[in-house]
C-alpha cells in the first residue's frame, strides 16, 4: 500500500492554477523528495494531503485513508513540519512538546526529543527568543512526537546552517530506518540527494519527472561533460563530433588553445579519435558529471542545460 496516493489533483486559486491534474505515489517506507522551484505547488499539495486545503478536483489517499474524510486519523499518525515558523513566543520548548505529546496521546520525553534535534540546552527558554534555526529545530522535534508512520517536512532546512541541515538529514535517515515514510519538499536539489530514494520534480503544478537521483541524472542530456583542449579546431571536425551518436551538443570555448565542450552520453574515446583522425592534437581532456543543479535546472527551466 502506498503511503500517499495523489490522483488527478487540481487546485485553482481564482485565476491561478496551482496544481494541474497532478498524480503520483509515495511508497511506504521510502524517502521521497518533492522538489520544485518557488510557486511550483509543493505547499499546496502538502496542504491538501493534510486537509488544510480542499482540492478543486481529484483525490488524495494517505496511509490508506481518504485525506478529506479521515484527516484526524491521518494527522494522528503523521508528523508535520510546516512551512514557516509557527512557534508560540511565550511558551518554552518543553511546553511546546508537552502540548504536542498530549495531543497525540504519545509518551515521548521532551528532553529526549530536544536532544535529538540539538536544542536540549534551550528546553526551558521561551521560543520568542529563539533564532530561526532554533525554532526550526523545535518544530522538527514536534514533528517527531509519537513515532509517526509518515513524516511530512515542508522545506525542512529553512533557517538551518550547514550543520543543522546535516543533522536534519541524519534525523530523516533515522526515522526512515525506524520504518517511517518521509515526504519532504525542497527547492534545493542537493538537499534531497543524500537522503532520498526517489525524487519528484514539480513544475507549474505538474510532475515533470519522478525517479531516483541517479535515474534523473542519467536522463538529462549531457550526463557527462567532456572538455577537450586542442591545438586548433575547424568546422569540419566540430561537425564530425556533433554527428557522433552519443554526443548531445558540442561547443567551442575560445581561448589559446581552444577548448571543446561536449555533452556525451557514452564513449568519450569516439570524440577524441574523431578529432585525432582529422589531424587535431588533443592536448588535454577532463570529464565532469552533470551536477544535480544542472539536472534540476534542466527540468524546471526552458533553456537547455550545458554542464560546465
Ligand atoms: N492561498 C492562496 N491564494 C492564492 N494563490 C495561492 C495560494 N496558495 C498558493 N497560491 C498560488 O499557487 C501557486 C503554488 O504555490 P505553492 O505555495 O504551493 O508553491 P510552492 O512550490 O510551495 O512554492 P515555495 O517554494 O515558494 O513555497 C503559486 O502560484 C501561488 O501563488
Amino acid at each position: 500500500m502506498p503511503a500517499i496516493t495523489v490522483d488527478n489533483l487540481t487546485k485553482s486559486f481564482g485565476q491561478t492554477l496551482a496544481l494541474d491534474d497532478l498524480s503520483f505515489q509515495v511508497e511506504e517506507g521510502e524517502v521521497f523528495g518533492f522538489l520544485g522551484p518557488n510557486g511550483a505547488g509543493k505547499s499546496t499539495t502538502i496542504n491538501i494531503v493534510l486537509d488544510f486545503a480542499r482540492p478543486t478536483a481529484g483525490e488524495v489517499t494517505v496511509l490508506g485513508m481518504d485525506a478529506q474524510q479521515h484527516s484526524r486519523d491521518i494527522r494522528r499518525r503523521t508528523g508535520v513540519l510546516p512551512e514557516g515558523v509557527e512557534t508560540y513566543d511565550r511558551l518554552t520548548a518543553r511546553q511546546h512538546l508537552e502540548f504536542a505529546i498530549e495531543s497525540k496521546n504519545a509518551t515521548d520525553e521532551p528532553e529526549a526529543l530536544l536532544e535529538r534535534v540539538g536544542l536540549v540546552d534551550a528546553i526551558d527558554k521561551k521560543a520568542g527568543g529563539y533564532s530561526k534555526g532554533m525554532s526550526q529545530r523545535l518544530m522538527l522535534a514536534m514533528a517527531l512526537v509519537g513515532e509517526p508512520d509518515l513524516l511530512i517536512l515542508d522545506e525542512p532546512s529553512t533557517g538551518l546552517d550547514p550543520n543543522g541541515a546535516r543533522e536534519m538529514r541524519d534525523i530523516v535517515r533515522e526515522e526512515n530506518e525506524r520504518g517511517a515514510t518521509v515526504f519532504f519538499s525542497s527547492h534545493i536539489m542537493e538537499q534531497v540527494e543524500a537522503v532520498c530514494d526517489r525524487v519528484g520534480i514539480l513544475r507549474d503544478g505538474e510532475m515533470v519527472a519522478v525517479d531516483s537521483v541517479e535515474g534523473l541524472r542519467d536522463s538529462v542530456e549531457g550526463g557527462t561533460t567532456l572538455r577537450v583542449t586542442v591545438d586548433r579546431i575547424d568546422d569540419d571536425a566540430l561537425q564530425a563530433v556533433r554527428s557522433l551518436p552519443d554526443v548531445g551538443s558540442a561547443t567551442v570555448e575560445d581561448g589559446t588553445p581552444p577548448t571543446l565542450i561536449v555533452d556525451v552520453d557514452g564513449s568519450k574515446t569516439a570524440v577524441l579519435s574523431t578529432l585525432e583522425d582529422r589531424g587535431i592534437e588533443v592536448q588535454d581532456f577532463s570529464t565532469s558529471e552533470a551536477s544535480l543543479d544542472d539536472v534540476f535546472r534542466s527540468y524546471t527551466t526552458e533553456t537547455e542545460v550545458h554542464a560546465r
